[in-house]
C-alpha cells in the first residue's frame, strides 16, 4: 500500500445510496461522463456498492490478472440470488465447471459441436425459407431468437429436453427466458417481492432445468465424446444445485451471443458496400450446397472481422473483480471491498484504440489473427475466469450470420433500433422491434 494510501475520487454523496439514482437512471454514460470528470481511474459509490473503475487499458491487469482480486467473490452472491446456486455449491465446484466447459468449447474441440450445430441451423433456416411471407413485416430479433434459441438448447442439453420445437411451447420459453434475462441485474440486488414476475419466470424456467437434469442423467452415454456439453458437467454437480447451475448455464449461453447475432447482420443490412462484399465471400464459399464446417467458416475472414466489428460495438457495461487486499493503481489505493471493474463497452470505444469508434468497419480487423484476442479487446472480458465460451460464440455467430446472409435478402424497414443503456451485464439489447421483410436470395 503506498504512503498515505490515497482513495481514487468518487462520486456518491448520499449517504448509503450514493449516486444510485443518477447512475441508474443510464448507467453506460454516466461512467464515461464521469471518467472525464474524475480522470482513469475513479469510485462510484453506488448503494452500498463502491465501484472502483479503471479505464486505462495499462491498468486492466490490475482487473484481470492481479492476485489482490477475486472473480468467484465477485459473483457469487449475484449468483445465488438469480440462480439460487448455494454459495458453498459455487466455492467448491465453480472452478472445476469453468475448466470443463473450456475444455469441451476450446478451439480444437469445436469441429463435432460445428457439424452439430450446422444440422440445427440447416434444419431451422429450413423452416424459415418455407414459411416466409415476403410482403409482411416481422420483426428481426424475433427470428434471430427463434432459431439461436432452439438450436443451441438443442446442443448444449439434447433434442428434446427443453420443449421448443412446436411453436407453442417456444414462445412459452422465449416469454420466460426475456423476463428473466431482462430483469436479470435487478435480479441480483432486488427482493424478489419487488421482481415478482422475474422471479415467476426464474421459476417456471427451473422446473424445465429439473427436467433437463433428469433427462440428461437418464440418457448419459458412456463415451464422453457422445455426450452432450452439459452432461459432460453434471458429475461434478453436487444433486441440489444441479438444475440451478443448468439454468446459470443456459443463460450464459443465450444472454450475449443471441443479442450481438442480432446486431451484426443489422450492421451489415445497413451498410450495402459491406453487405456485398460479406455476400460475395459466402457465396463462394458456399457454392453447390456445401455444409458449412470449421475449415468453410475459415474461408469467410471477412465474415468474421464484421462478427468482431458488432461485438466491438455492444459490448458488456461492465466486467468486476472483488478486491480482497489492497491494491495500488495509478497511486490510488483501492480497498478490500471494492469492486474493481473495467468497461468494455468504453474500452472498445477509446479513440486511441479505433479510429472513428462509432463507425462499423469490419476493415478495422484486417490485421487480426482469427483464434487471438487483442489485449485491449476485453468483451469476453480477461485472465483466469475468461469467458469459457468465446470460441464457441464466435464460431455460432459467425456461423449464423453466414446463413442468414446466404439465406435472405432482408430490408430493415425502420433501420437499425435504439440499443438499451440500463444494463451493465452482457451484451446491449435492442430497446425496439426491427421489423423487416426478407425474402429467400436468388443466387445465380
Ligand atoms: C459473444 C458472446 C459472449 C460474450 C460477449 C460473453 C462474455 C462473457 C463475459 C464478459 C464473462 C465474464 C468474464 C470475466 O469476468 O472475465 C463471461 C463468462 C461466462 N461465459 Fe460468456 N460470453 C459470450 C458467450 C458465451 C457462450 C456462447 C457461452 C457458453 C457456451 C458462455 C459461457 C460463459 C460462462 C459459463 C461464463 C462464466 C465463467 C465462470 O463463472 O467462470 N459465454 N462471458
Amino acid at each position: 500500500v503506498r504512503k498515505g494510501g490515497r482513495l481514487p475520487p468518487y462520486d456518491g454523496w448520499i449517504p448509503w445510496l450514493g449516486c444510485a439514482i443518477k447512475f441508474g437512471e443510464n448507467p453506460i454514460d454516466f461512467i464515461e461522463a464521469k471518467r472525464r470528470q474524475l480522470g482513469s481511474v475513479f469510485t462510484l459509490k453506488v448503494a452500498g456498492e463502491h465501484i472502483t473503475f479503471v479505464c486505462d487499458p495499462e491498468d486492466f491487469h490490475y482487473v484481470f490478472k492481479s492476485s489482490k482480486v477475486s472473480f468467484p467473490k465477485s459473483v457469487q452472491d449475484p449468483v445465488n440470488k438469480v440462480a439460487g446456486i448455494t454459495r458453498k455449491s459455487f466455492n467448491e465446484i465453480h472452478t472445476k465447471m469453468h475448466d470443463t466447459l473450456k475444455g469441451q468449447l476450446a478451439t480444437t474441440q469445436l469441429s463435432s459441436t460445428c457439424d452439430l450445430l450446422f444440422k440445427k441451423f440447416e434444419h431451422f433456416f429450413g423452416q424459415l425459407k418455407e414459411n416466409v411471407d415476403p410482403q409482411q413485416e416481422t420483426d428481426l430479433y424475433g427470428i434471430v431468437r427463434s432459431i439461436m434459441y432452439r438450436s443451441v438448447i438443442h446442443i448444449f442439453f439434447g433434442e428434446g429436453s427443453i420443449p421448443v420445437e412446436k411453436e407453442e411451447d417456444f414462445l412459452d420459453f422465449e416469454n420466460h427466458f426475456m423476463t428473466f434475462d431482462e430483469q436479470f441485474e435487478y435480479g441480483t440486488r432486488l427482493p424478489v417481492i419487488f421482481i415478482r414476475k422475474w422471479a415467476a419466470s426464474r421459476q417456471w424456467l427451473l422446473e424445465k432445468c429439473e427436467r433437463v437434469v433428469s433427462l440428461c442423467t437418464k440418457t448419459m452415454p458412456k463415451e464422453p465424446k457422445d455426450k452432450n456439453i452439459f452432461q459432460n458437467l453434471l458429475p461434478l454437480i453436487d444433486e441440489d444445485n444441479k438444475a440451478n447451475w443448468s439454468l446459470l448455464t443456459l443463460w450464459a449461453a443465450l444472454a450475449n451471443a443471441i443479442p450481438l447475432s442480432f446486431w451484426v447482420l443489422t450492421f451489415v443490412y445497413q451498410d450495402k458496400k459491406v453487405l456485398g462484399k460479406v455476400q460475395r465471400e459466402i457465396d463462394a464459399a458456399l457454392k453447390d450446397g456445401r455444409p458449412i464446417t470449421e475449415s468453410v467458416l475459415s474461408e469467410m475472414p471477412y465474415t468474421l472481422r464484421c462478427v468482431m466489428e458488432g461485438i466491438r460495438l455492444r459490448s458488456p457495461g461492465m466486467i468486476p473483480r472483488r478486491v480482497v487486499e489492497p491494491i495500488v493503481v495509478k497511486g490510488y489505493t483501492v480497498p478490500p471491498g471494492h469492486m474493481l471493474s473495467v468497461s468494455p463497452y468504453w474500452v472498445n470505444r477509446n479513440p486511441d484504440i479505433y479510429e472513428d469508434p462509432e463507425l462499423f468497419n469490419p476493415d478495422r480487423w484486417s490485421d487480426w489473427t482469427p483464434g487471438s484476442i487483442p489485449e485491449t479487446f476485453i468483451p469476453f472480458g480477461g485472465g483466469r475466469y475468461m469467458c469459457p465460451g468465446r470460441w464457441f460464440a464466435l464460431m455460432e455467430i459467425h456461423m449464423f450470420v453466414a446463413m442468414f446472409f446466404h439465406t435472405f435478402d432482408c430490408h430493415l424497414t425502420k433501420g437499425i433500433p435504439d440499443f438499451c443503456k440500463l444494463h451493465l451485464v452482457g451484451s446491449q439489447q435492442p430497446l425496439q422491434n426491427c421489423p423487416v421483410t426478407l425474402k429467400p436470395r436468388v443466387i445465380n
